[in-house]
């Protein structure tokens, strides 16, 4: 089947359909769509900034889901909100019907889907596993691999948005992979996004996600320098962050993060060691394919300037520091 989308519109979020179509007993009076209800057991496996919310979401929406995180302290409010909770991935595979994970990076996705007690080894036929961290292609079919190897499915399934969307349940699913196990989790990707796009074979939703990324990276870094220089040139920042969002290169990020840019404040959404990951796995899938991407190799640079200044674990957009600091030393 070619690359098919579904795009919601009006939203009918944590209502009376959500629950019923996610209650183990009543799939009947699920809503029909593609995916028709959703009935059995959702393991859950890393909570951090996007993780956690999204599980929030299913549990609120009536979903019977076990979670587990490396830290375990991260699953107590989720227990609270009434999760269940199982010690090892493998003992959420096991658990469940199917598992969603949200990981750091290509190395964590891998070492808790095929490690020593991962997903893997709770993983059997009929059940299926989602991978909705960032990764690289070819880290998630080694994945891909893994899982169906026992018989279960495999669906990949990163997302655009950030901290805010995902709690509201506003993510969009670049998915690929199984696409029977793409209709089966319909509804539940529907009660944490707000659109789905299904891309064909396993790496094709990775690649859309990089791609995306590391359009956004580079635009923060653009947007960075633009602050920088309004400034030096004496004018407002924030007069230039309200004249962008009237014009034809207005993007919600910008008026978003722009007033506490101006502010040297970078409330983390989106950790800056991520955006920096996603540049690095863009420029080897650029690579791959001999294209020249300088745009972004010069962004790369400044990220992991940025890092090495300490703002890993801030927001992206606190590349700006690396410019000021550059700045500085020259
Ligand atoms: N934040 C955002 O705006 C968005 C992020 N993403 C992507 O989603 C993924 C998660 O992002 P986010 O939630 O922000 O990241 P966080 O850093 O908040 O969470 C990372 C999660 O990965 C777990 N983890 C890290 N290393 C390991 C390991 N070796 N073994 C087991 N678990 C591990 C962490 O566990 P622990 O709690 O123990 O550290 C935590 O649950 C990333 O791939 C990111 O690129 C995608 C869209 C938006
Ligand atoms: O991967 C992070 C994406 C953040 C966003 O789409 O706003």
């Amino acid at each position: 089947a070619g690359p098919a989308m579904r795009l919601r519109g009006g939203r009918s979020r944590g209502g009376a359909r959500l629950v019923l179509a996610c209650s183990a007993s009543s799939s009947s009076s699920s809503p029909p769509g593609e995916g028709g209800g959703f009935s059995g057991r959702v393991g859950f496996l890393g909570l951090g900034i996007m993780g956690a919310p999204m599980a929030s979401n299913l549990i609120k929406a009536g979903c019977d889901v076990t979670v587990w995180n490396r830290t375990k302290s991260k699953c107590d409010p989720l227990l609270t909100l009434g999760a269940k909770y199982e010690s090892s991935p493998a003992d959420v595979a096991s658990a469940c019907d199917v598992t969603f994970a949200m990981l750091a990076d290509p190395e964590s996705a891998v070492e808790v889907a095929c490690g020593a007690n991962g997903a893997a080894q709770g993983m059997a036929p009929g059940k299926g596993y989602v991978d909705v961290s960032t990764v690289d292609a070819a880290t998630s079919k080694l994945i891909g691999k893994s899982i169906t190897s026992t018989g279960a499915s495999f669906l990949e399934a990163p997302v655009s948005g950030s901290k805010k969307p995902a709690e509201d349940g506003l993510l969009i699913f670049l998915t690929a992979g199984d696409e029977s196990l793409y209709n089966r989790v319909a509804l539940l990707l529907d009660v944490m996004g707000k659109s789905r796009f299904f891309l064909g074979d396993v790496g094709n939703g990775a690649a859309m996600k990089l791609v995306v990324n590391m359009v956004m990276g580079s635009m923060m870094v653009s947007f960075s320098e633009g602050l920088l220089l309004s400034e030096k040139v004496g004018l407002d920042p924030n007069t230039l962050v309200e004249v962008i969002s009237q014009g034809a290169i207005s993007a919600p990020m910008f008026s978003l993060k722009g007033p506490s840019m101006v502010k040297a404040a970078y409330p983390t959404a989106f950790p800056l060691k991520h955006q920096q990951k996603d540049l690095r796995l863009a420029l080897a899938l650029a690579e791959s394919v001999s294209q020249s991407i300088p745009t972004v190799a010069a962004a790369n640079e400044l990220y992991k300037v940025a890092k090495s200044l300490g703002l890993a674990d801030q927001d992206f957009s606190a590349v700006i520091e690396a410019l000021k600091a550059k700045e500085q030393n020259e």
